[in-house]
């Protein structure tokens, strides 16, 4: 948000309470906005962001409000220290409870959230100790500083300091090292796994996340009503936090406080108007607004806020932020050792992959040293991309051995491998669109800096995070990118991206770099330059694994081929003599293959006529 607007926001809303002019029931009608925003802005972040959707955020407001409820009645404690406890409490519930449910996929997440939402629920309605459905009363107020925070005008600013703060704190998650990982899970897990980063965890992390802040709100919540009942915990309160982060913008912090505003504000505007147009006291209410959401999901599926930003950036002309400058100068990430040029690096031994009757991959091997460019090519359907997916453990191999210097990659998970040293690109490109490329590119670096959530939270990760958009920048640059930094990546021309995958693999500083189709889309210069950029990486001593379609291109980078034909090694050699080899020709196109140049007149310099040819 521009930070004038901020501003005056911040301003106009610290004004508020002291104008004795304002209405009680705005100042009301702002503390549950408050309260709403807290609980919905973990919705966001776990929802909007991470894909995950809860319809349980109550619940967990419940267990917040429960707890300070009777810690300060029947145990006298104070409310701060009831929300230590409430704090724990719920973060122990949400732990338990993301690593069972948050292992379901498709709509068994939402339906498991809702079975534990109605356990909760049905818990504080029936335990004798909560009051049962009659809840707690007598709830005393917050004491801050000696001050009694029992009006709400006073507890006003506690709850809008707790979502600005809040806001505060996701943002900068968002804008971190976790929170690229965060963005990213929504994707899959296979571009990310591949980087090192180990989704499960974060998928936890922002589940506990999200359960905090409701446990925040549902504390407010019984210290503003002094009293607690289970029927605001309940389900349908669940689903209206999730229409409220729809409707908001489920991708934008801010969205969580429009959301909010929206709702809350609709809701009682429709209670007033409705009985004076249809003259009728009925519960039409309910009616009118579920009308209301079936035509904001069709219509505006992102939200308020995305279009009001969209709004903002016309008017301000902020269209683009093409022209910010580059990241500024900072400290270069560790490097991982190399091998000496020329020492064994990756060696695949008999790996085979059965689809069922189908072998993939039919017991291949090969060996790639340190400071060499080998292709592997082959028709459409050869194995080699599954090739790929073995050495990289996206797949496993159903028999075989794939080591990495000494090391067995055929046991081990992809993040794993990442963490050897294996850096990739991907066949069909895997990129988060919305984020801008110099995002993206920083989450190939994710392994080379440590920022846990609480820094990245209060923004202690400066260092660390200048460092890691240092080093996408600096890849950016190396691979002709340098010009779209800031440019969301979903913008860029196909073969923009493909070289933008080989930028994210370099930021993960591998000493292993496997390239699927990497000159696809690229026009005939763009191919030169890559041509230049793995040649170099090559003298750099780096080894390098190329799936390639475009035979001039692999024909004149390559150090040694490997051709394979219904998954199994037809051929292996000097790319001058897989060209001339008669199995290889009867692959392709039944021994007339227009792409293998079989005279090898082009094998030293790339022609601008051929270099466009695909196999
Ligand atoms: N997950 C999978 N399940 C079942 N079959 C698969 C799977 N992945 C690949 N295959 C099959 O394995 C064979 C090899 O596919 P692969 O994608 O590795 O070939 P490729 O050489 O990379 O082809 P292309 O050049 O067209 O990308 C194909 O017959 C393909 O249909």
């Amino acid at each position: 948000m521009n930070r004038l607007i901020l501003a005056v926001f911040i301003v106009v809303l610290a004004a508020l309470p002291l104008m004795g002019s304002t209405p009680e029931f705005w100042i009301t009608q702002l503390n549950y906005i408050g309260l709403a925003s807290l609980v919905v802005l973990g919705l966001v972040l776990l929802t909007g962001v991470g894909g995950l959707t809860s319809f349980g955020q109550a619940a967990f407001v419940g267990l917040g409000a429960y707890s300070t409820a009777y810690l300060t009645t029947a145990m006298a404690w104070s409310p701060w220290l009831a929300l230590l406890f409430g704090l724990v409490l719920t973060l122990l519930v949400a732990y338990l409870l993301g690593a069972i449910t948050l292992r379901l996929s498709g709509h068994y997440l939402p339906l498991g959230t809702i079975a534990w939402s109605l356990s909760l629920y049905y818990l504080f309605g029936n335990l004798e100790m909560l009051g049962q459905y009659d809840g707690i009363a007598g709830i005393q107020a917050i004491n801050f500083f000696g001050m009694s925070l029992s009006s709400g005008r006073e507890i006003f600013y506690l709850i809008w300091v707790a979502v600005l703060l809040s806001l505060w704190a996701t943002h900068n998650l968002l804008h971190s090292r976790p929170g690229r990982a965060i963005r990213a899970l929504k994707s899959g897990s296979v571009m990310a796994e591949s980087f090192g980063i180990n989704m499960a965890n974060y998928k936890v992390i922002i589940f506990v996340y999200a359960a905090l802040l409701s446990c925040v709100s549902g504390w407010l919540y019984a210290h503003m009503q002094r009293a607690v009942s289970p029927s605001p915990f309940g389900l349908n309160y669940g689903i209206e936090y999730l229409f409220m982060a729809v409707v908001g913008g489920s991708s934008s912090v801010w969205g969580a406080v429009v959301g909010s505003s929206l709702i809350l504000t609709l809701k009682d505007q429709i209670q007033n108007v409705l009985p004076a147009i249809i003259d009728t006291t009925a519960n039409f209410e309910l009616v009118v607004f579920g009308i209301f959401m079936v035509l904001v999901l069709q219509y505006a599926r992102d939200g308020v806020w995305p279009m009001l930003a969209s709004v903002w950036r016309t008017v301000t002309g902020q269209t683009t932020q093409r022209k910010l400058p580059p990241p500024p100068e900072a400290a270069e990430l560790p490097r991982r050792a190399r091998p000496e040029v020329g020492t064994l690096v990756l060696e695949v031994e008999n790996a085979r992959k059965e689809f069922g009757g189908l072998v993939a991959v039919n017991d291949i091997s090969f060996k790639l040293k340190a400071g060499e460019i080998m292709g592997l090519i082959g028709p459409n359907g050869a194995g080699k991309s599954t090739t790929f997916n073995l050495i990289t453990g996206v797949l496993p191999v159903t028999k075989g051995r794939v080591e990495f210097l000494g090391n067995r990659l055929d046991k081990l998970p992809s993040r794993e491998i990442a963490k050897l040293g294996v850096g990739r690109t991907f066949q069909h490109v895997q990129l988060l669109p919305t984020m801008t490329v110099l995002e993206n590119v920083a989450i190939g670096a994710h392994l080379r800096r440590e920022v846990g959530v609480v820094s990245a939270t209060l923004h202690t990760d400066r260092r660390s995070e200048a460092e890691l958009l240092h080093e996408a920048a600096k890849q950016l640059q190396r691979v002709g990118l340098g010009d779209y930094l800031y440019e969301q990546a979903g913008n860029l021309a196909l073969g923009q991206q493909r070289i933008l995958e080989i930028a994210r693999a370099l930021a993960a500083d591998p000493v292993l770099l496997l390239l699927d189709e990497p000159a696809a889309g690229l026009r005939y210069k763009e191919k030169q330059e890559l041509a230049k950029v793995l040649d170099q990486l090559r003298q750099e001593g780096m080894s390098i694994l190329l799936v390639e379609h475009d035979m001039d291109f692999v024909m004149n980078l390559t150090d040694h081929l490997v051709v394979m034909d219904f998954g199994t090694k037809i051929a292996e050699g000097l790319p001058s003599e897989v060209q001339t080899n008669p199995a290889v020709l009867e692959a392709y196109l039944g021994g007339i293959d227009d792409d293998l140049d079989i005279d090898g007149e082009d094998a030293a310099a790339p022609s601008p006529a051929a270099a466009g040819g695909t196999a």
